[in-house]
Parts: C-alpha cells; sequence; structure tokens
C-alpha cells in the first residue's frame, strides 16, 4: 500500500515560543527526505507531530486522508528513531529484537540480525552497556528492521563512527529499494547525507523554507573554478557562497543562475562550472533569512 501523508497549515505552540508556524507538505512512500534547519529551526516538533506524541496547536496532519493524531492504525505504521537514554536498561541488544518483533508485526527479524551483524552489534550485551554509537546501531536497526511505512530518523547517527554511518547509509538505500517507504532523516550531517535524499525539507525559525526534489534545488546555484584571477573577475558582482583557493586555483560557489553576460567569459577562459553543494546553499539561505 502506498502512503501519502499531507501536513496543512501545521503550527505547534509551546506556551510563549511558537515552534511550528503554517507549515504544509507532502510526503509520498518510496521518497526519502532530508530534513534540515539549524539547531532549535523546528524539526524534532514537525517529527514529533508525526510520530503522534504531540497535537498540532492548529492546522491538519492527515495519511492517506485521517487524521493521524491518536488514530492507532496509523501510529503503528509510523516508527520515530531517536537517541535515546539506556542508562537504565539491563535487558540484552538480543531482547530488544525480540521485542520489537512481538509488537511490530512489519519487523523483520532475520533482517534486524544481518544488520546487526553489519553493525557489529554484541547483541547478548546489555543495552545500558554499549557504547554510544552501538545503541544508536540497535535503534538504527530495529527502525530499518520494522520496515514501517513511515520511518523517522532523527539524528539516528549520534556517536556511530564513520564506517558505522556508512553500513546504514547504505542499509537504508538498499532496503528503501526492496521496500518502499516515507523515510525522513532529520540530520546535521548535510554534505555528508545529501546523497540519500530525494527531496530536501528545510526549516529556518519554524517555516518551512523549502521542500524540493535535490536536484532542483541544487540547481539554485553553481560552481566556477580555475584560475584565481579569472574566477576573481568572473564573481565580481555576483552573490557568492564561499570560496576556496589552493595556489593559483580558485573556486567560488555563487548563488542564481550565471549572468547571460558572463557566459561567453565563462566558454572563452575555459573556467569550470559545476553544481553548488547542499551544505552551501543551506548556509546561505538560512543566514539570508536572518538578515531579513
Ligand atoms: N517542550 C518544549 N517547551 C518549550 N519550548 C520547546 C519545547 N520543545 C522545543 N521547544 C522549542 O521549540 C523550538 C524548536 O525546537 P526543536 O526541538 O523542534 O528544534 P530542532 O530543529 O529539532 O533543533 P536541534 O537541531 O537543536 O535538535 C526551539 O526554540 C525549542 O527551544
Amino acid at each position: 500500500m502506498s502512503i501519502k501523508v499531507e501536513g496543512h497549515h501545521l503550527t505547534v505552540q509551546f506556551k510563549e515560543h511558537e515552534a511550528l508556524t503554517n507549515v504544509s507538505f507532502t510526503l509520498e512512500s518510496g521518497k526519502i527526505y532530508g530534513l534540515i534547519g539549524r539547531n532549535g529551526a523546528g524539526k524534532t516538533s514537525l517529527l514529533s507531530l508525526l510520530a503522534s506524541y504531540r497535537k498540532p496547536s492548529s492546522g491538519t496532519l492527515k495519511i492517506n486522508g485521517e487524521d493521524i493524531f491518536e488514530n492507532e492504525k496509523w501510529m503503528a505504521e509510523v516508527t520515530f528513531v531517536h537517541q535515546t537514554n539506556y542508562k537504565d536498561e539491563y535487558d540484552t541488544a538480543e531482547a530488544y529484537l525480540k521485542l520489537a518483533e512481538r509488537y511490530r508485526p512489519s519487523f523483520d527479524r532475520k533482517y534486524a540480525e544481518e544488520v546487526a551483524a553489519l553493525f557489529k552489534l554484541p547483541l547478548n550485551q546489555p543495552v545500558r552497556k554499549l557504547s554510544t554509537g552501538m545503541q544508536s546501531a540497535l535503534n538504527a536497526t530495529i527502525g530499518l528492521a520494522t520496515r514501517s511505512k513511515v520511518t523517522i530518523f532523527d539524528e539516528a547517527y549520534q556517536g556511530m563512527d564513520a564506517p558505522t554511518r556508512e553500513v546504514f547509509y547504505k542499509e537504508i538505500l538498499e532496503d528503501q529499494a526492496r521496500f518502499p517507504r516515507v523515510i525522513i532523516l532529520s540530520t546535521h550531517l548535510v554534505s555528508e547525507m545529501e546523497y540519500l535524499f530525494d527531496e530536501v525539507l528545510m526549516i529556518h525559525k519554524g517555516k518551512l523554507m523549502i521542500q524540493e526534489p535535490i536536484d532542483t534545488l541544487l540547481q539554485k546555484g553553481f560552481s566556477v573554478t580555475g584560475d584565481a584571477e579569472q574566477v576573481e573577475q568572473f564573481a565580481e558582482g555576483l552573490e557568492t557562497l564561499s570560496e576556496q583557493r589552493l595556489g593559483g586555483t580558485k573556486s567560488v560557489m555563487v548563488y542564481g543562475a550565471i549572468p547571460e553576460d558572463k557566459i561567453d567569459f565563462v566558454r572563452q577562459s575555459g573556467l569550470e562550472v559545476g553544481n553548488v553543494t547542499l551544505h552551501d546553499l543551506f548556509i546561505q539561505l538560512t543566514n539570508e533569512k536572518e538578515e531579513n
């Protein structure tokens, strides 16, 4: 069954503070969504609505046309993976997998064991004794193997070292191809995880600034690399996001399209034109808003 999640004009109000303001979006099965935003932007507030942890102060949130808050059918189809405090957990990792199998009908125990082995997760150890990275690997294993129609990973990589994160990312891609669902990855590791995203949701100060396919988003800017003097000449008067210089070579990231009157200059000078990165766009777009 394919899934369509629709949020309309969602607001989350905490006493004095509005954590989310008038947020609307659509999510569909088969896509991986990158949810990015600066600290305190409202990412977890949005995810807690999807997980039914919280009721929106206003607005609607539906899956396939049905409200999800306290809706048992849909709550059972959403898995929210986030950092957990396991300091008082004496059960083993193995027992956790058994528990997940008991409570989640879609849980695939065999796959969970395969992923646990890839993570080198010591299943016979009490969870409280696992390192932070291994506790995250346990959460990630359960999140993947539950195969919920909506699977949310909220900075689920905490403490994982780089090779472990690579295992995690590879499994996300491979298992999503086998069992397409809505996957949301909330992250601060923008550069590292960019290649996983089909679409990006960028939140800034409680507002959804962008929901766009990653390819469209990356066409909002470009990079130019080549002889430093020529690059500087090219970039004069343009809005640059970042620049790097190595000896006589320089690279700049520019926001916007290449201006018509500079196209010939690029051709003649032989400067190399490439894509902008999500990391640079993110920094630029969230700074720009702050200035406004
Ligand atoms: N229970 C709460 N009571 C009051 N304010 C809250 C509560 N939870 C979150 N907030 C505030 O709402 C805003 C959004 O917080 P949220 O946790 O959604 O941000 P975030 O984007 O997930 O941040 P981070 O990247 O730092 O985890 C912040 O200003 C935060 O202080």
